[in-house]
């Protein structure tokens, strides 16, 4: 097929501009919302097509300089040349737009939560490892782009990213994370399928270093990020986190948010939304290292967390002795299952539940113990807005839904996080 002269009028759920052509849509590999550009059809589909841009004819007004050397090329972040404050606007309209398809749900949608500066903000990332050169890959492959800095992690992160590069061993590590907390302090995983080799001639340069802790990961099944076993090589067990006043500890395998500052407001908002008493008992699902439940435990009678992530588990309830709570409990297991047992058991009863599942949302069979548990509060916190409409709209038969709030988490990517408070009906 020939190239064709298309306008980009939105972005699709990989960050990558849509435009129509012949009563079709166009699914692009790159371009910025507001952009006419030379394209050329990859796939002719029943419904859509395929194409890739081959030049920007006219700009768009909300297309920027990017500040990154690697952007383009590199498929770590999506939105580097589209205008911060768009981005802010797209991601409104994005929950509004899954809202209203998937859910059904017409409610007003808050204008997202932004940063003041969205770059060096994340607090963990993951580089692949190729022939001993650290990257991200090129958008949509597996080729390996080498990175010397990256833009949005936090400089600490960038700091160890340029002593890996002088070090031998890194050919012997597959992938490498690495967690930067509050005071600049660093957190690595080395991810090897055979073994860490010559750690030993990186250990200077660490000692010297604010690397606080360093482990291996052993893991030949390429498709889960971790392996079974994490084995020191040096350091502390854990990476000491402060939120919202309180102390955190992070053990390698578990979940922390990537984006410290966000973090906070994500937790007031949906702390707040919940107007939390005395008299409450919370249920926080999914509950990671404990943070939500013990930054609410004062505010109520009593928590329970439950996570599937043993190690997590075990962080939670170090947290709470590390904060001297009492009332928090957490339960180490799957939520659906648990919350079931739970429910069977007509054990515990709760009032206020925060829910705050991985990408994939909720499970079903979840959904149905909450119509039947019927708390009067749900606060339900997501990384994906489309699972969360799909889910609020099987909630929404006992919910009505009081305050939806976006809150950019992952800045200059196509990813937003989502609040959205549930009230039951009376
Ligand atoms: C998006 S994180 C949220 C963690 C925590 N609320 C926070 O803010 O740090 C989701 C958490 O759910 C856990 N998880 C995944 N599937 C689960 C399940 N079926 N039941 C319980 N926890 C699960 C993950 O290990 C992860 O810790």
């Amino acid at each position: 097929m020939e190239n064709v002269r298309l306008k980009i009028i939105d972005f699709d759920y990989k960050g990558g501009g849509v435009a129509k052509l012949d009563n079709k849509t166009v699914f692009l590999d790159g371009g910025v919302i507001g952009d006419v550009v030379e394209a050329e059809i990859l796939e002719d589909k029943k419904r859509f097509f395929t194409a890739r841009v081959l030049s920007v004819l006219k700009d768009s007004p909300y297309r920027i300089k990017s500040k990154c050397n690697y952007s383009g090329v590199c498929g770590g972040c999506d939105f580097l040349e589209f205008d911060y404050k768009e981005q802010l606007k797209w991601k409104r309209e994005k929950v509004t737009n899954d809202l209203r398809r998937i859910g059904s749900i017409d409610g007003e949608v808050k204008d997202t939560l932004g940063m003041k500066t969205p770059y060096y903000y994340r607090n963990n990332i993951q580089l692949k490892v190729l022939d001993g050169k650290l990257g991200y890959y090129k958008k949509n492959t597996k080729e390996l782009v080498e990175v010397s800095r990256c833009i949005i992690a936090k400089d600490e992160i960038n700091n160890f990213i340029r002593i890996l590069r002088t070090w031998k061993g890194i050919k012997s590590v597959d992938e490498v994370s690495i967690r930067e907390n509050y005071r600049g302090e660093i957190m690595a995983v080395f991810i090897s399928s055979k073994g860490v080799k010559n750690f030993n001639t990186l250990l200077p340069k660490i000692v010297e270093s604010n690397v606080v802790s360093v482990f291996e990961n052993i893991n030949r099944n390429r498709k889960v990020r971790f392996g079974r076993e994490f084995k020191k090589l040096y350091g502390s067990d854990y990476l000491n986190e402060e939120l919202l006043g309180m102390k955190f500890k992070l053990s390698p395998r578990s979940f922390f948010q990537v984006n410290l500052l966000q973090t906070e407001k994500l937790y007031n908002v949906a702390l707040k939304s919940l107007k939390l008493e005395k008299k409450d008992r919370l249920l926080d699902l999914y509950c990671g290292i404990g943070t939500i439940s013990l930054l609410a435990a004062d505010k109520v009678k009593e928590v329970v967390g439950v996570e599937v992530v043993e190690d997590a588990v075990e962080d939670a309830r170090l947290n709470a002795k590390l904060n001297n709570i009492t009332n928090s409990r957490f339960i180490c297991g799957k939520s659906e299952d648990v919350l079931h047992k739970l429910y069977e058991n007509n054990s515990l009863y709760f009032n206020k539940i925060v829910l705050d599942p991985p990408r994939t949302g909720l499970d079903k069979s979840l959904i149905n113990t909450l119509l039947k548990l019927g708390a009067d509060k749900i606060a339900y916190i997501s990384c994906n807005p489309s699972t969360q409409s799909r889910d609020l709209k099987l909630l929404s038969e006992d919910y009505k839904v009081e305050l939806i709030q976006p809150v950019d988490m992952f800045c200059n990517s196509v990813h937003v996080e989502n609040v959205v408070l549930l009230q039951r009906n009376k």
